[in-house]
This record gives structure tokens, C-alpha cells and sequence, in this order.
């Protein structure tokens, strides 16, 4: 196995399919049942979901919504797509426990390092929601939080892009792709696939990231099975 513990990071844009809001139900069997055929490989798995299927923060200022509070509505919109992902897993068996870094029982246990450690050794899918718990924050950086604590081998960013490109691929057809960059190059090139806070978070403390596209079945599979397909991006 290429990776014992892993932070796996979804979009909860993804989420949405083709929709245009909220969760699409056949996305999230499709991320669900990705996730349960690697656990039942042994791996230990830590999720951190996104919530921009419902509401981003900076997205709600620009209508006028106070910053401070559309990014508590952000976190809490993580939350719902954080129980969504547990349920699915739930439904086809496979045990998830979701943790929340404010605390709302009994949506959710208060997350803890020690509480999620127990869990993750117990065989339990661990979903970390409400991204770092403070404004100001994206759950790019709750990931890159959330991998060093729980000592991921790896962040594992799936998304609906194929990894890392010269330019966002979904704008610019032109863009190449790359199958390893540096941090330092992600940074000088200003390439967009992560925010810069969760970027150097990952470089200071040596979590690398491999970006892959989670719209694809069976990837997630592949990437442990030590297959190449992604970005690498390392220290
Ligand atoms: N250089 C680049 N290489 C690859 N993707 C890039 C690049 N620049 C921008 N992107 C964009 O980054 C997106 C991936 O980001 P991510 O998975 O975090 O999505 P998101 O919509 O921000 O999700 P969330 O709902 O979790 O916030 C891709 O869809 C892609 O269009
Ligand atoms: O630590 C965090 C994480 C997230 N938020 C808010 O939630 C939304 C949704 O997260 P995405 O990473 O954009 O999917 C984000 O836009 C923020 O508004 C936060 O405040 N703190």
C-alpha cells in the first residue's frame, strides 16, 4: 500500500454534480463508495469536505454579507456535507465518525487529536468537519490543519480537475499539466490549486499533496494502490 493514513480532501463543489447547488445524491455514493473500498484496504482515512455546494464567505461579501458571519455559514455548510458523506457511508457499512472543530453536539463530537487518533486506530472513517473552526480560513488549510495533526503520510486534494497546471485547466485550454512541482513552484508560478496559508502550512511541516480528479471512479483506489496519476506536489 503506497500510503497507510491518509487526509483526504473533497470539494464540496463537487458535490454538487450538475446541479448547480446542494448535494447531489449520486456524486456523493459515488465518493462514498470510493471511500469505503479503500478503508476496507486498511487504510486509515481523515476527511476534510468543503462546503462551496452551499455557501463560501467571500462569496456571501461580495452580496453584503457580514465576512465574520457568512464564514461561520460557510464552516456550518462543511458540517451538512460532512454528515451527508458519514451517512452515505454508513448506509453501505462502513463505520464514519464525524468530529467538528466547533463544538455541536450531538451533531457532531468536538474535535480533539486524541479523539480522532482513537477512532482512525479503531478502523473508523473520520470526518473532520467545520474546517479550522475560524473565519478567515478555507478548508484547504482545515486539510493541511488537519493532515499534519493527525500525521497523514499524505494530503490526498480530490477534485475535478486531473492535478497540477501551468493555468487553471478549466479556463485555459492551453495549460499543461505537471506530474511533480515543488511548493516553491506552486508559489512563483501563483498557481491557484490551493490557498497560499494551506500551501506553506504543507511545505513548513513536509505533508506532501497529490492532486487528482475524485470525479473519476476507482482513482482514489488507484492513487493507494500506488498507481501515477495526479500532481505530486512536495517540499
Ligand atoms: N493551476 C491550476 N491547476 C489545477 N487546477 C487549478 C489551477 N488553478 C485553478 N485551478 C482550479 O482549482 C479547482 C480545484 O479546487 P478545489 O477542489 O479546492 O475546488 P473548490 O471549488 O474550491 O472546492 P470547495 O468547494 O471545497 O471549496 C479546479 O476546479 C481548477 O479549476
Ligand atoms: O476554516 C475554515 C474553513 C471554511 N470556512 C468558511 O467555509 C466556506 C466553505 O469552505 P471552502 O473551503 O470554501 O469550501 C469558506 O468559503 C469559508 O467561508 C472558514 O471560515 N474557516
Amino acid at each position: 500500500m503506497q500510503y497507510k493514513r491518509i487526509l483526504l480532501k473533497l470539494s464540496g463543489e463537487s458535490l454538487m454534480g450538475e446541479q448547480g447547488y446542494g448535494i447531489d445524491a449520486q456524486r456523493l455514493n459515488d465518493y462514498a463508495e470510493q471511500v469505503a473500498e479503500i478503508a476496507a484496504m486498511g487504510v486509515q482515512i481523515g476527511i476534510v469536505i468543503g462546503g462551496g455546494n452551499i455557501f463560501r464567505g467571500l462569496s456571501g461579501a461580495s452580496k453584503g454579507f457580514d465576512r465574520y458571519k457568512g464564514d461561520q455559514m460557510g464552516m456550518l455548510a462543511t458540517v451538512i456535507n460532512a454528515l451527508a458523506l458519514a451517512s452515505a457511508l454508513n448506509a453501505i457499512g462502513t463505520k464514519a465518525r464525524v468530529l467538528t472543530a466547533i463544538r455541536m453536539e450531538p451533531v457532531g463530537e468536538y474535535y480533539s487529536k486524541p479523539r480522532a487518533m482513537e477512532a482512525l486506530n479503531a478502523g473508523e472513517v473520520v470526518i473532520l468537519a467545520g474546517g479550522t473552526g475560524n473565519p478567515y480560513f478555507t478548508t484547504d488549510t482545515g486539510s493541511a490543519l488537519r493532515g499534519i495533526e493527525i500525521e497523514a503520510d499524505v494530503m490526498l486534494k480530490g477534485t475535478r480537475v486531473d492535478g497540477v497546471y501551468t493555468a487553471d485547466p478549466e479556463k485555459d485550454p492551453t495549460a499543461t499539466r505537471f506530474d511533480k512541482i515543488s511548493f516553491d513552484e506552486v508559489y512563483t508560478r501563483g498557481l491557484k490549486i490551493m490557498d497560499l496559508t494551506a500551501t506553506a502550512m504543507c511545505k513548513e511541516n513536509k505533508l506532501p499533496v497529490l492532486v487528482f480528479n475524485m470525479d473519476v471512479k476507482g482513482n482514489l483506489k488507484k492513487v493507494l494502490s500506488g498507481d501515477k496519476i495526479g500532481t505530486l506536489v512536495h517540499t
